[in-house]
Protein backbone atom coordinates (compact mmCIF):
# COMPACT_ATOMS: atom_id res chain seq x y z
CA UNK A 1 0.00 0.00 0.00
CA UNK A 2 1.53 3.10 -0.82
CA UNK A 3 1.92 5.73 1.78
CA UNK A 4 0.16 9.18 1.97
CA UNK A 5 3.47 12.07 2.44
CA UNK A 6 3.13 14.23 5.22
CA UNK A 7 2.82 17.61 4.67
CA UNK A 8 4.22 19.61 7.45
CA UNK A 9 1.42 22.66 5.23
CA UNK A 10 -1.48 20.89 6.84
CA UNK A 11 -0.06 20.15 10.71
CA UNK A 12 -1.67 23.70 12.18
CA UNK A 13 -5.15 23.06 10.70
CA UNK A 14 -4.91 19.29 11.55
CA UNK A 15 -4.00 20.00 15.28
CA UNK A 16 -6.60 22.76 15.43
CA UNK A 17 -9.33 20.60 14.17
CA UNK A 18 -8.13 18.11 16.43
CA UNK A 19 -8.33 20.43 19.36
CA UNK A 20 -11.29 22.24 18.29
CA UNK A 21 -13.31 18.61 18.23
CA UNK A 22 -12.54 18.34 21.79
CA UNK A 23 -12.54 21.45 22.95
CA UNK A 24 -14.78 23.33 20.87
CA UNK A 25 -12.02 26.21 21.41
CA UNK A 26 -12.65 27.79 17.54
CA UNK A 27 -15.42 29.81 18.38
CA UNK A 28 -13.98 31.72 21.48
CA UNK A 29 -11.08 31.81 20.52
CA UNK A 30 -11.88 33.87 17.13
CA UNK A 31 -14.23 36.25 19.32
CA UNK A 32 -11.09 37.21 21.30
CA UNK A 33 -8.79 37.24 18.90
CA UNK A 34 -10.55 39.50 16.30
CA UNK A 35 -11.99 41.75 19.67
CA UNK A 36 -11.70 45.67 19.13
CA UNK A 37 -9.41 47.36 21.77
CA UNK A 38 -9.33 51.38 21.48
CA UNK A 39 -6.21 53.07 21.29
CA UNK A 40 -4.48 55.18 23.56
CA UNK A 41 -1.31 55.64 25.92
CA UNK A 42 -2.68 56.14 29.28
CA UNK A 43 -4.41 52.63 28.26
CA UNK A 44 -1.31 51.37 28.56
CA UNK A 45 -0.31 52.05 32.55
CA UNK A 46 -2.69 48.97 33.63
CA UNK A 47 -0.65 47.11 31.42
CA UNK A 48 2.84 48.45 33.20
CA UNK A 49 1.03 47.16 36.79
CA UNK A 50 -0.14 43.86 35.12
CA UNK A 51 3.44 43.30 33.30
CA UNK A 52 5.31 44.48 36.48
CA UNK A 53 3.15 41.65 38.60
CA UNK A 54 4.32 39.12 36.57
CA UNK A 55 7.98 40.08 37.00
CA UNK A 56 7.35 40.07 40.61
CA UNK A 57 6.01 36.14 40.33
CA UNK A 58 8.64 35.29 38.36
CA UNK A 59 11.60 36.84 40.28
CA UNK A 60 9.59 35.62 43.69
CA UNK A 61 9.74 32.23 42.96
CA UNK A 62 13.43 32.71 42.48
CA UNK A 63 13.66 34.10 45.79
CA UNK A 64 11.74 31.80 47.60
CA UNK A 65 14.05 28.56 46.37
CA UNK A 66 16.86 30.27 48.94
CA UNK A 67 14.97 32.67 51.33
CA UNK A 68 14.69 30.43 54.72
CA UNK A 69 12.06 32.32 56.43
CA UNK A 70 13.08 31.85 60.14
CA UNK A 71 13.63 33.57 63.33
CA UNK A 72 16.11 31.19 64.66
CA UNK A 73 19.58 32.48 65.29
CA UNK A 74 22.40 31.25 63.97
CA UNK A 75 26.30 32.75 63.56
CA UNK A 76 26.74 34.55 60.12
CA UNK A 77 29.59 32.28 58.66
CA UNK A 78 29.42 33.57 54.88
CA UNK A 79 31.69 35.15 52.54
CA UNK A 80 30.66 39.20 53.57
CA UNK A 81 33.41 39.56 55.80
CA UNK A 82 31.79 42.70 57.93
CA UNK A 83 29.43 41.29 59.22
CA UNK A 84 31.52 37.83 60.43
CA UNK A 85 30.92 35.81 63.32
CA UNK A 86 27.21 38.12 64.25
CA UNK A 87 24.66 36.64 65.38
CA UNK A 88 21.65 37.13 63.43
CA UNK A 89 18.38 35.11 62.41
CA UNK A 90 18.69 32.23 59.35
CA UNK A 91 16.13 34.37 57.22
CA UNK A 92 18.40 37.16 57.30
CA UNK A 93 21.69 34.95 56.81
CA UNK A 94 19.70 33.60 53.87
CA UNK A 95 18.90 36.98 52.21
CA UNK A 96 22.87 37.83 52.50
CA UNK A 97 23.78 34.12 50.94
CA UNK A 98 21.25 35.41 48.03
CA UNK A 99 22.90 38.25 47.89
CA UNK A 100 26.24 37.42 47.78
CA UNK A 101 26.68 33.32 47.04
CA UNK A 102 23.97 33.07 44.80
CA UNK A 103 24.41 33.06 41.04
CA UNK A 104 22.64 35.80 39.72
CA UNK A 105 21.31 36.15 43.21
CA UNK A 106 21.58 40.19 43.99
CA UNK A 107 20.21 40.94 40.45
CA UNK A 108 17.16 38.96 40.70
CA UNK A 109 16.93 40.22 44.95
CA UNK A 110 16.89 43.68 43.08
CA UNK A 111 14.66 43.18 40.15
CA UNK A 112 11.91 41.91 42.89
CA UNK A 113 12.64 45.10 44.46
CA UNK A 114 12.31 47.79 41.73
CA UNK A 115 9.78 45.32 40.50
CA UNK A 116 8.01 46.19 43.36
CA UNK A 117 8.27 50.11 43.10
CA UNK A 118 7.42 50.16 39.98
CA UNK A 119 4.22 47.67 40.16
CA UNK A 120 2.64 50.20 42.84
CA UNK A 121 3.87 53.84 41.14
CA UNK A 122 2.05 52.25 37.66
CA UNK A 123 -1.26 51.11 39.78
CA UNK A 124 -0.96 54.99 40.81
CA UNK A 125 -0.66 56.58 38.14
CA UNK A 126 -3.34 53.99 36.52
CA UNK A 127 -5.75 54.85 39.35
CA UNK A 128 -5.39 58.45 38.39
CA UNK A 129 -6.21 57.60 34.94
CA UNK A 130 -9.40 55.62 35.59
CA UNK A 131 -10.56 58.49 38.02
CA UNK A 132 -9.19 61.86 35.87
CA UNK A 133 -11.08 60.48 33.13
CA UNK A 134 -14.09 59.44 34.55
CA UNK A 135 -13.77 56.06 33.85
CA UNK A 136 -15.12 54.78 37.06
CA UNK A 137 -18.36 55.57 36.10
CA UNK A 138 -21.45 53.31 35.34
CA UNK A 139 -20.82 50.40 34.03
CA UNK A 140 -17.44 50.06 35.75
CA UNK A 141 -17.75 50.63 39.64
CA UNK A 142 -17.22 47.25 40.02
CA UNK A 143 -13.76 47.19 38.21
CA UNK A 144 -13.05 50.70 40.43
CA UNK A 145 -14.04 48.78 43.81
CA UNK A 146 -12.01 45.46 42.53
CA UNK A 147 -8.92 47.62 41.66
CA UNK A 148 -9.20 49.57 45.25
CA UNK A 149 -9.22 46.11 46.60
CA UNK A 150 -6.18 45.43 44.36
CA UNK A 151 -4.42 48.45 45.52
CA UNK A 152 -4.82 47.77 49.57
CA UNK A 153 -3.15 43.72 48.93
CA UNK A 154 -0.79 45.55 46.57
CA UNK A 155 0.54 48.13 49.63
CA UNK A 156 0.55 44.96 52.18
CA UNK A 157 2.09 42.65 49.97
CA UNK A 158 5.39 45.73 49.40
CA UNK A 159 5.10 45.81 53.63
CA UNK A 160 5.08 41.85 54.07
CA UNK A 161 7.76 41.40 51.36
CA UNK A 162 10.27 44.29 52.88
CA UNK A 163 9.32 42.72 56.21
CA UNK A 164 10.56 39.38 55.65
CA UNK A 165 14.65 39.58 54.84
CA UNK A 166 14.93 40.80 59.21
CA UNK A 167 17.23 43.43 58.71
CA UNK A 168 17.73 46.67 60.35
CA UNK A 169 15.31 48.23 58.39
CA UNK A 170 12.77 45.76 58.17
CA UNK A 171 12.96 45.21 61.49
CA UNK A 172 12.55 49.19 62.58
CA UNK A 173 8.88 48.80 60.15
CA UNK A 174 7.63 45.50 62.28
CA UNK A 175 8.10 47.60 65.97
CA UNK A 176 5.94 50.40 63.75
CA UNK A 177 3.46 48.03 62.93
CA UNK A 178 3.34 45.99 66.28
CA UNK A 179 2.81 49.48 68.18
CA UNK A 180 0.09 50.76 65.33
CA UNK A 181 -1.58 46.97 66.27
CA UNK A 182 -1.46 47.44 69.94
CA UNK A 183 -2.62 50.97 69.82
CA UNK A 184 -6.15 49.78 69.25
CA UNK A 185 -8.97 50.09 71.61
CA UNK A 186 -10.01 46.74 73.13
CA UNK A 187 -8.67 44.20 70.70
CA UNK A 188 -5.31 46.24 70.37
CA UNK A 189 -3.55 43.48 72.94
CA UNK A 190 -5.49 40.45 71.63
CA UNK A 191 -4.78 41.49 67.80
CA UNK A 192 -0.89 41.97 68.62
CA UNK A 193 -0.56 38.72 70.52
CA UNK A 194 -2.41 37.00 67.84
CA UNK A 195 -0.15 38.13 65.02
CA UNK A 196 3.06 38.32 66.62
CA UNK A 197 1.97 34.75 68.55
CA UNK A 198 2.97 36.95 72.09
CA UNK A 199 5.53 39.83 72.70
CA UNK A 200 7.39 41.41 69.73
CA UNK A 201 9.22 40.43 67.84
CA UNK A 202 8.51 37.28 68.97
CA UNK A 203 9.69 34.37 66.69
CA UNK A 204 7.33 33.44 64.63
CA UNK A 205 6.70 36.95 62.75
CA UNK A 206 8.82 36.22 59.87
CA UNK A 207 7.73 32.83 58.95
CA UNK A 208 3.97 33.64 59.41
CA UNK A 209 4.60 37.02 57.01
CA UNK A 210 6.42 34.68 54.68
CA UNK A 211 3.04 32.67 54.17
CA UNK A 212 1.48 35.86 53.79
CA UNK A 213 3.94 37.72 51.37
CA UNK A 214 4.13 34.33 48.73
CA UNK A 215 1.18 32.08 48.73
CA UNK A 216 -1.81 34.27 50.33
CA UNK A 217 -1.53 37.46 48.85
CA UNK A 218 -0.32 37.00 45.56
CA UNK A 219 -2.74 34.28 45.35
CA UNK A 220 -5.32 36.61 45.88
CA UNK A 221 -4.31 39.40 43.61
CA UNK A 222 -4.19 36.85 41.07
CA UNK A 223 -7.52 35.84 41.17
CA UNK A 224 -8.29 39.04 41.65
CA UNK A 225 -6.59 40.54 38.59
CA UNK A 226 -8.16 38.02 36.32
CA UNK A 227 -11.40 39.42 36.86
CA UNK A 228 -10.35 42.96 36.39
CA UNK A 229 -8.98 42.35 32.96
CA UNK A 230 -11.59 40.07 32.43
CA UNK A 231 -14.47 42.89 32.92
CA UNK A 232 -12.34 45.19 30.81
CA UNK A 233 -13.11 42.64 28.16
CA UNK A 234 -16.34 41.76 28.98
CA UNK A 235 -17.75 45.17 29.44
CA UNK A 236 -15.49 46.71 26.55
CA UNK A 237 -12.61 49.34 27.34
CA UNK A 238 -13.94 52.99 27.43
CA UNK A 239 -12.29 55.52 24.49
CA UNK A 240 -11.76 58.97 24.21
CA UNK A 241 -14.18 61.07 22.83
CA UNK A 242 -13.25 61.90 18.54
CA UNK A 243 -14.41 61.29 15.39
CA UNK A 244 -16.72 58.37 14.71
CA UNK A 245 -16.52 57.28 18.51
CA UNK A 246 -19.86 57.25 20.58
CA UNK A 247 -21.33 55.56 23.44
CA UNK A 248 -21.95 52.51 21.64
CA UNK A 249 -19.29 51.67 19.32
CA UNK A 250 -15.66 51.19 19.87
CA UNK A 251 -13.07 52.39 17.35
CA UNK A 252 -9.70 50.74 17.89
CA UNK A 253 -7.69 47.98 16.50
CA UNK A 254 -7.93 43.66 16.65
CA UNK A 255 -6.85 42.30 19.63
CA UNK A 256 -4.90 39.79 16.94
CA UNK A 257 -2.78 40.42 15.03
CA UNK A 258 -2.02 44.29 16.46
CA UNK A 259 -2.63 44.13 20.37
CA UNK A 260 -0.88 40.60 20.77
CA UNK A 261 2.48 42.46 19.08
CA UNK A 262 2.26 45.09 21.07
CA UNK A 263 1.17 43.68 24.07
CA UNK A 264 4.34 41.65 23.67
CA UNK A 265 7.21 43.88 22.57
CA UNK A 266 5.71 46.27 25.57
CA UNK A 267 6.02 43.16 28.55
CA UNK A 268 9.64 42.84 27.53
CA UNK A 269 10.23 46.25 27.32
CA UNK A 270 8.87 46.36 30.94
CA UNK A 271 11.16 43.25 31.96
CA UNK A 272 14.32 44.83 30.60
CA UNK A 273 13.65 48.21 32.32
CA UNK A 274 13.11 46.41 35.64
CA UNK A 275 16.08 44.08 34.74
CA UNK A 276 18.28 47.21 33.98
CA UNK A 277 17.49 48.48 36.98
CA UNK A 278 18.16 45.47 39.38
CA UNK A 279 21.75 45.21 37.53
CA UNK A 280 22.53 48.63 37.70
CA UNK A 281 20.91 50.67 40.18
CA UNK A 282 21.54 49.35 44.12
CA UNK A 283 18.11 49.17 46.37
CA UNK A 284 17.76 47.19 49.88
CA UNK A 285 21.45 46.47 50.83
CA UNK A 286 20.38 45.05 53.61
CA UNK A 287 23.98 43.99 54.39
CA UNK A 288 24.67 47.92 55.28
CA UNK A 289 21.69 47.86 57.60
CA UNK A 290 22.13 45.36 59.63
CA UNK A 291 20.46 42.22 61.51
CA UNK A 292 17.95 43.35 63.25
CA UNK A 293 18.53 44.64 66.43
CA UNK A 294 15.08 46.18 69.47
CA UNK A 295 17.42 48.22 70.91
CA UNK A 296 18.98 49.43 67.60
CA UNK A 297 17.21 51.94 65.07
CA UNK A 298 19.52 53.34 62.77
CA UNK A 299 18.52 56.97 61.69
CA UNK A 300 17.21 57.83 58.35
CA UNK A 301 14.82 54.61 58.66
CA UNK A 302 12.70 55.06 55.35
CA UNK A 303 10.10 52.64 54.24
CA UNK A 304 9.03 52.24 50.52
CA UNK A 305 7.71 55.24 48.95
CA UNK A 306 4.05 54.19 49.27
CA UNK A 307 4.06 53.80 52.82
CA UNK A 308 5.79 56.89 53.23
CA UNK A 309 2.53 58.97 53.27
CA UNK A 310 1.57 56.74 56.75
CA UNK A 311 4.61 57.43 58.28
CA UNK A 312 3.90 61.61 57.37
CA UNK A 313 0.38 61.15 58.53
CA UNK A 314 2.05 59.60 62.00
CA UNK A 315 4.47 62.24 62.36
CA UNK A 316 2.90 65.14 61.60
CA UNK A 317 0.01 63.86 64.32
CA UNK A 318 0.10 65.85 67.53
CA UNK A 319 0.89 63.94 71.12
CA UNK A 320 -3.00 64.26 71.79
CA UNK A 321 -4.06 61.05 74.01
CA UNK A 322 -7.65 60.89 74.52
CA UNK A 323 -9.26 58.59 77.21
CA UNK A 324 -12.59 57.23 76.27
CA UNK A 325 -14.45 55.15 78.49
CA UNK A 326 -12.02 54.64 81.19
CA UNK A 327 -9.75 53.29 78.09
CA UNK A 328 -6.47 55.84 77.64
CA UNK A 329 -6.03 55.54 73.24
CA UNK A 330 -2.44 56.48 71.97
CA UNK A 331 -1.89 59.52 69.41
CA UNK A 332 -0.65 56.93 67.01
CA UNK A 333 -4.57 55.48 66.82
CA UNK A 334 -5.39 58.41 65.21
CA UNK A 335 -3.40 58.90 62.24
CA UNK A 336 -2.41 54.73 61.53
CA UNK A 337 -5.57 53.63 61.90
CA UNK A 338 -8.55 55.61 61.11
CA UNK A 339 -6.09 57.77 59.01
CA UNK A 340 -5.43 54.72 56.77
CA UNK A 341 -8.87 53.29 57.17
CA UNK A 342 -10.20 56.44 55.26
CA UNK A 343 -7.08 56.76 52.86
CA UNK A 344 -7.90 53.24 52.02
CA UNK A 345 -11.97 52.84 51.83
CA UNK A 346 -13.57 56.04 51.07
CA UNK A 347 -12.36 55.37 47.35
CA UNK A 348 -13.87 52.54 47.37
CA UNK A 349 -17.30 54.20 47.36
CA UNK A 350 -16.09 57.24 44.82
CA UNK A 351 -17.88 56.56 42.20
CA UNK A 352 -21.31 56.19 44.34
CA UNK A 353 -20.49 59.77 45.99
CA UNK A 354 -20.19 61.27 42.70
CA UNK A 355 -23.15 59.76 41.89
CA UNK A 356 -25.28 61.31 44.85
CA UNK A 357 -23.66 64.66 43.28
CA UNK A 358 -24.16 64.45 39.65
CA UNK A 359 -27.58 62.46 39.95
CA UNK A 360 -25.50 60.84 36.58
CA UNK A 361 -27.44 57.41 36.17
CA UNK A 362 -26.31 57.25 32.75
CA UNK A 363 -23.73 54.30 30.97
CA UNK A 364 -20.81 56.24 29.97
CA UNK A 365 -18.36 54.43 27.38
CA UNK A 366 -17.01 57.74 26.06
CA UNK A 367 -14.40 59.58 28.67
CA UNK A 368 -13.96 63.02 30.08
CA UNK A 369 -10.83 64.89 29.79
CA UNK A 370 -10.30 66.67 33.49
CA UNK A 371 -11.04 69.93 32.46
CA UNK A 372 -14.70 68.85 31.54
CA UNK A 373 -15.01 68.30 34.97
CA UNK A 374 -13.45 70.46 37.27
CA UNK A 375 -14.84 69.51 40.57
CA UNK A 376 -14.00 65.92 40.16
CA UNK A 377 -10.51 66.94 39.07
CA UNK A 378 -10.06 69.27 41.52
CA UNK A 379 -10.86 66.58 44.36
CA UNK A 380 -8.19 64.19 42.71
CA UNK A 381 -5.73 67.19 42.84
CA UNK A 382 -6.71 67.76 46.57
CA UNK A 383 -6.16 64.07 47.13
CA UNK A 384 -2.46 64.12 45.47
CA UNK A 385 -1.66 67.09 47.33
CA UNK A 386 -2.52 65.42 50.89
CA UNK A 387 -0.67 61.99 49.69
CA UNK A 388 2.29 64.48 48.60
CA UNK A 389 2.22 66.57 51.91
CA UNK A 390 2.41 63.24 54.02
CA UNK A 391 5.17 61.75 51.51
CA UNK A 392 7.17 64.73 52.17
CA UNK A 393 6.63 64.51 56.00
CA UNK A 394 7.19 60.37 56.45
CA UNK A 395 11.01 61.76 55.01
CA UNK A 396 11.51 65.11 56.92
CA UNK A 397 14.37 63.88 59.33
CA UNK A 398 15.96 63.30 56.58
CA UNK A 399 15.43 66.41 54.63
CA UNK A 400 16.26 68.33 57.56
CA UNK A 401 19.28 66.79 57.91
CA UNK A 402 20.83 67.06 54.34
CA UNK A 403 19.09 70.65 53.83
CA UNK A 404 20.35 71.45 57.51
CA UNK A 405 16.56 72.79 58.82
CA UNK A 406 15.35 71.95 62.08
CA UNK A 407 13.10 68.73 62.39
CA UNK A 408 10.47 70.48 63.99
CA UNK A 409 10.11 73.51 61.52
CA UNK A 410 9.83 70.54 58.88
CA UNK A 411 6.86 69.12 61.50
CA UNK A 412 5.30 72.32 61.33
CA UNK A 413 5.49 72.84 57.95
CA UNK A 414 3.64 69.69 57.33
CA UNK A 415 1.35 70.33 60.18
CA UNK A 416 0.18 73.94 58.57
CA UNK A 417 0.76 72.06 55.05
CA UNK A 418 -1.67 69.52 55.33
CA UNK A 419 -4.13 71.99 56.07
CA UNK A 420 -3.31 74.48 53.87
CA UNK A 421 -2.22 72.96 50.53
CA UNK A 422 -5.09 70.69 49.95
CA UNK A 423 -7.65 73.86 49.75
CA UNK A 424 -5.41 76.07 47.26
CA UNK A 425 -4.49 73.10 45.01
CA UNK A 426 -8.39 72.26 45.21
CA UNK A 427 -9.25 76.08 43.75
CA UNK A 428 -6.37 76.36 41.41
CA UNK A 429 -7.42 73.32 39.86
CA UNK A 430 -10.77 74.30 39.72
CA UNK A 431 -9.44 78.12 37.81
CA UNK A 432 -7.32 76.21 35.80
CA UNK A 433 -9.99 73.69 34.16
CA UNK A 434 -12.08 76.73 33.85
CA UNK A 435 -9.76 78.69 31.86
CA UNK A 436 -8.75 75.45 29.95
CA UNK A 437 -12.55 75.38 28.75
CA UNK A 438 -12.84 78.92 28.28
CA UNK A 439 -10.16 78.73 26.29
CA UNK A 440 -11.64 75.51 24.43
CA UNK A 441 -14.55 77.72 23.22
CA UNK A 442 -12.40 80.62 21.90
CA UNK A 443 -10.74 77.92 19.51
CA UNK A 444 -14.59 76.72 18.84
CA UNK A 445 -15.43 79.99 17.91
CA UNK A 446 -12.28 81.88 16.31
CA UNK A 447 -9.81 79.11 15.43
CA UNK A 448 -6.28 77.50 16.06
CA UNK A 449 -3.53 80.63 16.92
CA UNK A 450 -1.37 79.94 13.89
CA UNK A 451 1.37 82.00 16.24
CA UNK A 452 1.09 84.73 12.67
CA UNK A 453 1.21 88.16 13.02
CA UNK A 454 -0.07 90.61 10.51
CA UNK A 455 -0.46 93.90 10.19
CA UNK A 456 -3.46 95.78 8.83
CA UNK A 457 -3.52 98.76 6.55
CA UNK A 458 -4.25 100.82 9.50
CA UNK A 459 -1.21 99.46 11.20
CA UNK A 460 -3.50 97.44 13.83
CA UNK A 461 -1.75 93.94 14.44
CA UNK A 462 -3.34 90.57 15.02
CA UNK A 463 -3.31 86.84 15.17
CA UNK A 464 -4.02 84.80 11.88
CA UNK A 465 -6.99 82.35 13.27
CA UNK A 466 -6.73 78.87 11.35
CA UNK A 467 -10.16 78.11 10.83
CA UNK A 468 -11.63 74.69 12.20
CA UNK A 469 -12.37 71.89 9.70
CA UNK A 470 -15.46 71.65 7.79
CA UNK A 471 -17.91 68.81 9.24
CA UNK A 472 -16.68 65.50 8.43
CA UNK A 473 -18.05 62.89 6.34
CA UNK A 474 -21.06 62.00 8.92
CA UNK A 475 -21.73 65.25 9.78
CA UNK A 476 -20.24 65.62 12.85
CA UNK A 477 -18.46 68.91 13.61
CA UNK A 478 -15.91 69.75 16.59
CA UNK A 479 -18.69 70.71 19.12
CA UNK A 480 -20.54 67.67 19.09
CA UNK A 481 -17.32 65.70 20.52
CA UNK A 482 -17.97 66.95 23.93
CA UNK A 483 -16.25 69.91 23.59
CA UNK A 484 -13.60 67.83 22.39
CA UNK A 485 -11.14 70.50 20.14
CA UNK A 486 -9.73 68.03 17.03
CA UNK A 487 -8.04 69.91 14.65
CA UNK A 488 -7.37 67.67 11.77
CA UNK A 489 -4.63 68.85 10.25
CA UNK A 490 -2.50 69.28 13.62
CA UNK A 491 -2.96 65.58 14.18
CA UNK A 492 -1.81 64.03 10.90
CA UNK A 493 1.23 62.67 12.64
CA UNK A 494 -1.64 60.02 14.26
CA UNK A 495 -2.57 59.27 11.10
CA UNK A 496 0.15 57.36 10.49
CA UNK A 497 -0.07 54.54 12.87
CA UNK A 498 -2.02 51.87 11.31
CA UNK A 499 0.86 52.07 8.95
CA UNK A 500 0.47 48.35 7.63
CA UNK A 501 -3.06 48.07 5.48
CA UNK A 502 -5.19 45.15 5.53
CA UNK A 503 -4.25 43.52 8.60
CA UNK A 504 -3.48 46.38 10.59
CA UNK A 505 -6.76 48.22 9.78
CA UNK A 506 -8.98 50.38 12.01
CA UNK A 507 -11.78 48.61 13.05
CA UNK A 508 -15.46 49.84 14.53
CA UNK A 509 -17.33 47.55 16.69
CA UNK A 510 -20.49 48.53 17.96
CA UNK A 511 -22.36 47.51 21.24
CA UNK A 512 -23.93 44.06 19.06
CA UNK A 513 -20.27 42.94 18.15
CA UNK A 514 -20.67 43.89 14.54
CA UNK A 515 -17.11 45.09 13.35
CA UNK A 516 -16.43 47.76 10.20
CA UNK A 517 -13.62 47.89 8.93
CA UNK A 518 -12.65 51.61 8.31
CA UNK A 519 -12.10 51.50 4.72
CA UNK A 520 -11.81 55.26 3.44
CA UNK A 521 -8.66 57.59 3.83
CA UNK A 522 -10.83 59.99 5.48
CA UNK A 523 -11.76 57.52 7.83
CA UNK A 524 -8.13 56.45 8.84
CA UNK A 525 -7.51 60.21 9.96
CA UNK A 526 -9.93 60.45 11.84
CA UNK A 527 -8.99 57.72 13.94
CA UNK A 528 -5.79 59.32 14.05
CA UNK A 529 -7.08 62.66 14.82
CA UNK A 530 -8.78 60.65 17.93
CA UNK A 531 -5.08 59.37 19.37
CA UNK A 532 -4.35 62.47 21.14
C1 LIG B 1 2.75 42.08 44.22
C2 LIG B 1 3.63 41.22 44.47
C3 LIG B 1 4.89 41.36 45.29
C4 LIG B 1 5.46 42.47 45.86
C5 LIG B 1 4.94 43.92 45.81
C6 LIG B 1 6.67 42.03 46.54
C7 LIG B 1 7.55 42.84 47.24
C8 LIG B 1 8.69 42.40 47.90
C9 LIG B 1 9.68 43.24 48.52
C10 LIG B 1 9.66 44.77 48.51
C11 LIG B 1 10.63 42.44 49.08
C12 LIG B 1 11.92 42.88 49.81
C13 LIG B 1 13.03 42.67 48.81
C14 LIG B 1 14.40 42.98 49.34
O1 LIG B 1 14.97 42.18 50.10
O2 LIG B 1 14.94 44.02 48.98
C15 LIG B 1 10.24 41.08 48.84
C16 LIG B 1 10.94 39.97 49.29
C17 LIG B 1 10.62 38.70 48.95
N1 LIG B 1 9.61 38.29 48.09
FE1 LIG B 1 8.21 39.48 47.24
N2 LIG B 1 6.80 40.68 46.38
C18 LIG B 1 5.73 40.24 45.62
C19 LIG B 1 5.46 38.95 45.23
C20 LIG B 1 6.21 37.85 45.60
C21 LIG B 1 5.94 36.50 45.20
C22 LIG B 1 4.77 36.10 44.31
C23 LIG B 1 6.89 35.71 45.76
C24 LIG B 1 7.10 34.24 45.69
C25 LIG B 1 6.45 33.38 45.00
C26 LIG B 1 7.77 36.57 46.52
C27 LIG B 1 8.85 36.12 47.25
C28 LIG B 1 9.67 36.91 48.01
C29 LIG B 1 10.73 36.42 48.85
C30 LIG B 1 11.15 34.95 49.04
C31 LIG B 1 11.33 37.54 49.45
C32 LIG B 1 12.48 37.53 50.50
C33 LIG B 1 13.80 37.58 49.87
C34 LIG B 1 14.44 38.93 49.88
O3 LIG B 1 14.07 39.82 50.64
O4 LIG B 1 15.34 39.14 49.08
N3 LIG B 1 7.34 37.87 46.39
N4 LIG B 1 9.06 41.09 48.11
C1 LIG C 1 -2.83 44.80 40.13
C2 LIG C 1 -3.42 45.89 39.82
C3 LIG C 1 -4.07 46.24 38.50
C4 LIG C 1 -3.88 45.71 37.27
C5 LIG C 1 -2.92 44.61 36.85
C6 LIG C 1 -4.78 46.41 36.38
C7 LIG C 1 -4.87 46.18 35.01
C8 LIG C 1 -5.73 46.84 34.17
C9 LIG C 1 -5.69 46.77 32.73
C10 LIG C 1 -4.66 45.98 31.93
C11 LIG C 1 -6.72 47.54 32.25
C12 LIG C 1 -7.03 47.83 30.78
C13 LIG C 1 -6.06 48.87 30.25
C14 LIG C 1 -6.12 50.23 30.93
O1 LIG C 1 -7.16 50.90 30.88
O2 LIG C 1 -5.11 50.62 31.55
C15 LIG C 1 -7.43 48.09 33.40
C16 LIG C 1 -8.56 48.86 33.33
C17 LIG C 1 -9.21 49.37 34.45
N1 LIG C 1 -8.71 49.43 35.73
FE1 LIG C 1 -7.13 48.41 36.40
N2 LIG C 1 -5.51 47.35 37.09
C18 LIG C 1 -5.08 47.29 38.39
C19 LIG C 1 -5.51 48.10 39.42
C20 LIG C 1 -6.51 49.03 39.32
C21 LIG C 1 -6.84 50.02 40.31
C22 LIG C 1 -6.04 50.26 41.59
C23 LIG C 1 -7.96 50.68 39.87
C24 LIG C 1 -8.75 51.79 40.51
C25 LIG C 1 -8.94 51.92 41.75
C26 LIG C 1 -8.33 50.11 38.59
C27 LIG C 1 -9.45 50.45 37.84
C28 LIG C 1 -9.63 50.10 36.51
C29 LIG C 1 -10.79 50.45 35.71
C30 LIG C 1 -12.05 51.18 36.20
C31 LIG C 1 -10.53 49.98 34.41
C32 LIG C 1 -11.46 50.12 33.18
C33 LIG C 1 -10.94 51.32 32.45
C34 LIG C 1 -11.65 51.68 31.18
O3 LIG C 1 -12.41 50.89 30.59
O4 LIG C 1 -11.38 52.83 30.77
N3 LIG C 1 -7.41 49.14 38.27
N4 LIG C 1 -6.80 47.65 34.56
Amino acid sequence: MKRRKFDMKQLPGKVGNELDDRFKLASPARKLMTKVFPDHWSFLLGEIALFSFIVLLLTGTFLALFFEPSMVEVKYDGVYTPLKGMEMSKAYESTLHISFEVRGGLVIRQMHHWAALLFVAALLVHMGRVFFSGAFRKPRETNWIIGCVLFILAFFEGLLGYSIPDDGLSGTGLRIMSGITESIPLIGTWAHNALFGGEYPGEVIVTRFYILHVLLVPGILLALIGIHVGLVFAQKHSQWPGPGRTEHNVVGFRMFPNYVSKQGGFFMLVFAVIALMGGLFQINPIWLFGPYEASVVSSASQPDFYVLFLEGLVRLFPAWEFTIFGYMVPAVFWPAVIGMGVAFTVPIFYPFIERRFTKDKAHHNLLERPRDNPTRTAVGAMVTSIFLVTTISGANDVIADQFNISLNAMTWAGRIGIVVVPVITYYVTHRICLGLQQHDREVLSHGIETGILRRDANGRFYEVHQPLAAPDEHGHTELEYNGWVVPKKMNRVGALAPAVKGFFKPIEEDTNGEKRAIESSDDKKEVGAGRH
